[in-house]
């Protein structure tokens, strides 16, 4: 077992959605539980979390792998993400590949939701986890119960050649190979994986975990 503060396996996660589903404030509230004024993305942002936490009890679907060229390259995992007060945003849902993934439907919170629960069929056409989450109130917040997916030992060694590779790969743009696509965020995670720490992890919430905001990630 790793000594505690050695990140030992670093995985690339890549955050996609349309336009104002609520990448970017996920991001930043995982990071600084912070709310910040809308700023549309322009290009791509990249954040890297560092957190120390225990093995959860599911696993991602493998089946799928690779967000398809040009939406991430070298990703090792992704969380699709669609506001539940758009229709479009929903039918605007990618289509990944042979990474492990999870469709989560944001902002629940507002009353006015326009893709209701029964018309949300994407997760099981594509045999994906889905979730209902608001970022704003800390419901249900998936990011961290994908972690726990993709940190289980198994999935985790196998990716650790894709890892390496990597970390010294840029994102490139479909068109003219710039580093850059709209639309997406990219995650490096610094994945410390110590199999013996407490078993509040495994609660899966995230109003859970920022009451333990003493634990630095
Ligand atoms: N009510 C509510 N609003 C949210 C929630 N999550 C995000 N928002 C709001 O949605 C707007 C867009 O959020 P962003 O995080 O900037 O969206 P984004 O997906 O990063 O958008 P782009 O950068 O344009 O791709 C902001 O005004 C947020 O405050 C949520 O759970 N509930």
């Amino acid at each position: 077992m790793a000594a505690r503060g050695e990140p030992r396996v670093q995985f690339k996660l890549v955050l996609v959605g349309d336009v104002g589903t609520g990448k970017t404030i996920s991001m930043k509230h995982h990071l600084a539980g912070e709310s910040e004024k809308y700023r549309a993305t322009l290009g791509v942002e990249v954040y890297l979390l560092v957190f120390h936490t225990n093995r959860g009890p599911f696993k991602c679907n493998e089946k799928f792998g690779g967000l398809r060229d040009g939406y991430g390259i070298q990703s090792q995992c992704a969380i699709i993400m669609f506001d539940a007060t758009s229709r479009v945003t929903y039918k605007n849902v990618p289509m990944c590949e042979n990474i492990p993934m999870m469709l989560c439907g944001n902002k629940v919170d507002i009353k006015d939701r326009k893709v209701k629960a029964k018309s949300i069929v994407f997760h099981q056409k594509n045999n994906l986890q889905y979730y209902d989450i608001s970022t704003k109130s800390n419901y249900n917040f998936v990011f961290w119960d994908f972690c726990f997916a993709v940190m289980d030992p198994a999935v985790a060694v196998q990716y650790e050649h894709k890892l390496e590779v990597a970390q010294i790969t840029d994102l490139l743009d479909e068109d003219d190979g710039r580093p850059f696509k709209k639309y997406l965020h990219c995650l490096d995670l610094h994945l410390s994986l110590f199999w013996n720490t407490v078993d509040f992890f495994l609660s899966f919430k995230y109003e859970t975990l920022q009451s333990h905001h003493d634990i630095q990630w």
